[in-house]
């Protein structure tokens, strides 16, 4: 996976993100920023740093920025915290949120308004008309820009039209009295940058798991869950992993294979359903609230 930040990469619809891709990206968002006052960044809480596309800072230069680490209701709660507060350490507005519960959009739109507030105080001291916040909304794949979109346009939108330096396609909603919204999101690669980071977006299910071999990360994730999750593991496999056993992994998967009643195939275990079960079980979260990295990895 070395060095792909140049090469570009692929994400889970298979879409590969060569340079003029990015390169693309890159000019549409850099166009936007000449409209907007603020920038939602998602990033998601399972992995909240190599969730952030790494070049956003170049691209979003000094504008105002709320990074919102979504799908908190999959992540480990005091991780979290721990991750938010990181961000707010560095100087960002941050905050943590579950999309699935709408209460918690009014709670973005109001750290928008406080992160504005000295902003529109100053332009009303200047006798401008007060107008609303525009915002847009951005990520790398399947941090769940569509899901915050859609139900803040879906409950109230309005579409205000196009607006000068925006093209026709892009349009501007109004989702509160005093918020605007790009309808569509900033999408954003990921990073590429090493194998840490493109295991932990695997997990997320961000790119397609296929540039990645899965059986090396079937065992990762058995080995990262008996350090840190062990009781996750007796919970939903009813499995205990003694790592100083040479033989653990077989006897993992047997286990998993047993207890889920996964049929043999030709008179042995069937690894491939049990990694494509434990797999499916991360994705959509019934393996529990896991984070795949602690603050401490961040190196820039
Ligand atoms: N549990 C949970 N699921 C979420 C949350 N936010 C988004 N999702 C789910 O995550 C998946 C991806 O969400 P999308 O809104 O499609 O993400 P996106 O960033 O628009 O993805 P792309 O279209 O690939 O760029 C969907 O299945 C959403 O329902 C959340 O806070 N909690």
């Amino acid at each position: 996976m070395n060095n792909l930040e140049n090469q570009g990469g692929v994400n889970k619809s298979g879409i590969n993100w060569f340079p003029g891709h990015m390169a693309k990206a890159r000019r549409e968002i850099s166009e936007r920023m000449k409209v907007i006052d603020i920038v939602i960044e998602l990033v998601d809480s399972r992995a909240p740093y190599s969730s952030k596309n790494p070049m956003l800072n170049d691209i979003i230069n000094q504008k105002p920025r709320l990074i919102v680490l979504t799908k908190k209701d999959m992540s480990d709660d005091e991780k979290t915290k721990q991750w938010v507060h990181y961000y707010e350490s560095i100087g960002y507005q941050a905050m943590s949120v579950n999309l699935k519960n709408f209460n918690e959009y009014q709670k973005i739109i109001e750290k928008c308004r406080k992160v504005l507030k000295p902003k529109m105080d100053k332009e009303k001291a200047r006798g401008i008309k007060p107008r609303a916040i525009r915002a847009m909304v951005l990520g790398i794949p399947n941090v769940g820009k569509s899901t915050f979109i859609n139900k803040l346009a879906n409950r109230k939108a309005t579409v205000t039209g196009n607006k000068p330096g925006v093209t026709k396609a892009q349009q501007i909603i109004r989702v509160a009295k005093d918020f605007e919204l790009f309808d569509t999101p900033g999408v954003l690669w990921p990073k590429f940058e090493d194998e840490h980071i493109a295991r932990n977006i695997a997990l997320l299910g961000s790119i397609k798991q296929d540039i990645l071999p899965l059986d090396d990360l079937f065992v990762y994730v058995m080995t990262y869950l008996t350090k840190y999750y062990p009781d996750l593991l007796k919970e939903r496999y009813g499995l205990e992993i003694d790592l100083d056993d040479s033989d653990w992994l077989l006897k993992a998967f047997d286990h998993i294979a047993q207890k889920r009643k996964i049929k043999l195939l030709r008179g042995e275990t069937d690894y491939d359903r049990v990694i494509q079960l434990v797999f499916s079980e991360i994705y959509d979260g019934s393996i529990g609230k896991v984070t795949w990295e602690d603050y401490t990895c961040v190196k820039d």
